[in-house]
């Protein structure tokens, strides 16, 4: 993939430069932690880097506008491998070319854990952004990209079950029915899959609101709602709750719905979109917007956990 075109220079010098086509241009920043967003003994240093990025790119999808740039400080440890960080440059670049957009520059420095900060740039072409401030009663709410995932991998990971599977299959020849299904899990754990280009395309379809959901799509809805100043009443009934999410929840004893409404990490995009816009099949309606405060789960239980804290957990 070509370096995207908006970067005129970088990166190498003092500083890159990237075009900002329409003078404007949007910008966000997320820091990611060992112990905290990865763990080295969970994730290579190729998944770090693919999530790194693509925690950044689905915040500027999010607005509504297409990546450009990436500017990646990174603090390791001095026992770190070369090999470790060559990979983890390789997970950006990879990651970064699925929405052509590059790393533009850095900095690197010892530090006691991994320390991963990142800062996305990204373009709008023209358009107005879409904020987390624009749901009017009576829009629908709609989601799409994977719900529950990341979090299911997690909870996987968490109870050495993943480990488990791993010894059990290299024992075994065959390949029982189901378990690379549940891999798919831990490798949306290691490696969300934002689905970027919705954002821009959420924009172009009118969306009035939108975000990524990174924390849990209770509570990122909730930012909507009290941004908007409305009420968000979501029908979980509407979501699919594919076989492998199931199949962990038992396996697990978890209430897979817990991973889809509670669950973060997947970079699924929600939006908002004035009723009757036509939206392609992969948007799911899962609710609407109403007068009022706060987000209502009808139909069901509210979940576990709305979402991730980091002052809790
Ligand atoms: N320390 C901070 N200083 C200034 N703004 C912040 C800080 N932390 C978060 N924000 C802003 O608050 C908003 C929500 O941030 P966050 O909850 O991290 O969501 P996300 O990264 O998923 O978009 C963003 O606009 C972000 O820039
Ligand atoms: C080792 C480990 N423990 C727990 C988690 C779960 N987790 C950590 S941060 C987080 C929420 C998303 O990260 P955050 O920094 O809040 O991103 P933002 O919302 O700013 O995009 C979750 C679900 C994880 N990814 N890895
Ligand atoms: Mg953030
Ligand atoms: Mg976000
Ligand atoms: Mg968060």
């Amino acid at each position: 993939m070509p370096q995207n075109p908006e970067v005129l220079l970088g990166p190498g010098d003092d500083a890159a430069l990237v075009r900002a086509p329409d003078g404007r241009f949007v910008v966000t920043t997320d820091l990611l932690l060992e112990g905290r967003h990865f763990r080295l003994d969970w994730s290579s240093g190729y998944d770090v880097g693919r999530k790194a990025a693509a925690q950044n790119l689905a915040d500027v999808a999010a607005m509504g506008a297409e990546p450009t740039a990436l500017v990646v400080a990174l603090g390791v440890p001095a026992k770190t491998e070369t090999a470790w960080a060559d990979a983890l440059a390789d997970g950006f670049r990879d990651e970064c070319a699925e929405v052509g957009a590059a790393v533009v520059g850095g900095d690197v420095t010892r530090s006691e854990t991994v320390v991963v900060a990142v800062t996305a740039f990204g373009d709008l072409g023209g358009r107005a952004p879409v904020t987390r401030a624009g749901a009017r009663p009576g829009d629908t709410v709609a989601v799409t990209g994977r719900l529950g995932f990341a979090a299911a991998g997690l909870a996987l990971l968490a109870e050495g079950r993943a480990e488990r599977w791993r010894a059990e299959r290299a024992e075994r020849a065959g390949e029982p029915e189901g378990e690379d299904g549940l891999a798919e899990l831990v490798a949306a754990h290691r490696r969300p899959r934002p689905p970027y280009a919705c954002g821009p395309e959420a924009a172009r379809l009118g969306a009035t609101a939108m975000l990524d959901v990174s924390d849990g799509l209770v509570q990122d809805l909730g930012h909507v709602a009290e941004a908007s100043g409305a009420a968000i009443d979501l029908e979980p009934a509407s979501l699919p709750l594919p076989e492998v999410l199931r199949a962990a929840g038992r396996l697990l004893g978890t209430d897979p719905f817990d991973w889809v409404l509670g669950g973060g990490e997947d970079h699924a995009l929600a939006a908002t979109f004035p009723p009757g816009v036509r939206l392609p099949p992969h948007w799911i309606v899962v609710g609407r917007v109403r007068e009022g405060r706060g987000v209502s789960v009808l139909g069901r239980p509210a979940p576990h956990r709305a979402g991730w804290d980091h002052f809790r957990e």
